[in-house]
């Protein structure tokens, strides 16, 4: 755990980027700060690993306190990434990744070793490793950053701003394999962004500072969602959140519904006479959905691929019931498909009874403590 106890910064200037703070980051869990610009999460980030010192309080890390520990020492067991990636533009992207286990004094074999797989893991073909950093994509140097601060495979990770440099959609690949990694690693992370659905999507916890280094909120993203501290908060944290809050809440005790389904190249005759209405669901050999089809529209002999509408969502049964909704609304046929762990059909879901359920239970949104709730100061 690293715990911040009534810390502030001062800088010789006087600014006061970060004032009195207490936060706890919890073992193992990601805890994401994010604010305005300005608003002291570097400062607070670079004070763990002593790249900028505390005027006052102290930071622990388990039973150490930072200030007493070798900075040198302090930071092989803390991984860094920052925005840009920072990569040493002269070393080869196997050179970068294997820089820290070499100087620990692992052999050239082992740390290769290590190298080529953290490259894998991160989503890297074995044929970058050779390549330097201004022969890889924005999102592919994001990528070396984030296995070269795995090397060592340091229990501490921060992360400054870590996917920020790259279009929304490879950030957005790049987040998806740093959460299906880190359910795998559980590293103590402490993240900075100042993109609040980032915040809500990678954080376990989320410390929401306003300007002057204060915490106006600490709480894990449903509590963030569904009761903001305060008017900063809400404001922040953005104006459809009652939706997005949906997206921690389980599908799961939905009614699903049975629905009749047939596989391409069935008769349209056929395909008319199983169905509830004009629209009929088609599913492969495995019963995975693969588009509705309007029997008002026939065209052909029988139903083909080129017949489909495409334009539906999935729900997974055991995913959130935000799916189960956008599965519905996006329906052609205005029922919600939803498939098990395995893809395979497993009924569908009307809009009108997701939102039935949402108002038999809504104390379930945001339910929870926020874990620490301060005013912010004007
Ligand atoms: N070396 C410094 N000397 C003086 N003031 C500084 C120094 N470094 C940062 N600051 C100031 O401290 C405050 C907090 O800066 P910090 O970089 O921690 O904010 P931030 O929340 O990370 O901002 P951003 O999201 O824009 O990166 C700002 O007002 C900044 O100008």
């Amino acid at each position: 755990m690293i715990r911040f106890e009534a810390v502030t910064k001062k800088f010789p200037d006087g600014t006061v980027a970060v004032d009195d703070l207490d936060l706890e980051a919890p073992t193992g869990k990601l805890t994401a700060l994010v604010g305005p610009s300005g608003c002291g999460k570097t400062t607070t980030l670079r004070m763990i690993n002593r790249l900028i010192t505390p005027t006052t309080g102290r930071i622990m890390l388990g039973d150490d306190d930072t200030a007493e520990l070798d900075p040198a020492v302090l930071r092989r067991g803390i991984g860094y990434v920052i925005q840009h990636a920072g990569l040493f533009p002269h070393r080869t992207v196997l050179g970068n990744v294997t820089a820290v286990p070499r100087l620990l004094g692992w052999s050239k074999s082992e740390a290769r070793s290590r190298g080529m797989d953290l490259l894998e893991r991160v989503g890297l073909d074995a044929a970058m490793a050779g390549r330097y950093p201004a022969q890889l994509s924005g999102g592919q140097q994001q990528r070396v950053g984030v296995a070269r601060a795995l090397a060592a495979d340091p229990p501490v990770m921060l992360m400054d701003e870590p996917f920020s440099a790259v279009d929304p959609i490879v950030r957005a690949q790049l987040q998806d394999e740093f959460l299906r990694l880190q359910a795998e690693l559980e590293k103590t992370i402490v993240l900075v962004t100042h993109d609040i659905d980032e915040a809500i999507k990678l954080g376990d916890q989320i410390a929401v500072f306003a300007r002057g280094g204060h915490i106006a909120q600490m709480a894990e993203p449903a509590t963030l969602l569904g009761r903001p501290a305060n008017d900063f908060v809400a404001d922040f944290v953005g104006r459809d959140r009652g939706y997005r809050a949906l997206g921690f809440r389980q599908a799961a005790g939905l009614p699903l519904h049975t629905e009749p389904t047939v596989r391409p190249g069935t008769a349209w005759s056929d395909a008319a006479s199983a169905s509830l209405d004009h629209w009929i669901l088609i599913v492969d050999d495995d019963d995975r959905p693969l588009g509705w089809t309007d029997l008002d529209r026939p065209s052909g002999d029988v139903i083909d691929s080129t017949t489909m509408n495409l334009g539906g969502t999935l729900a997974s049964s055991n995913g959130a019931i935000r799916e189960a909704l956008d599965a519905a609304l996006s329906s052609p046929s205005g029922r919600g498909v939803v498939v098990d762990g395995s893809g395979r059909f497993a009924g569908s879901v009307l809009a009108s009874e997701v939102v039935a359920e949402l108002a038999n239970k809504p104390e379930v949104v945001g339910a929870g403590e926020a874990v620490i709730e301060q005013d912010v100061v004007p």
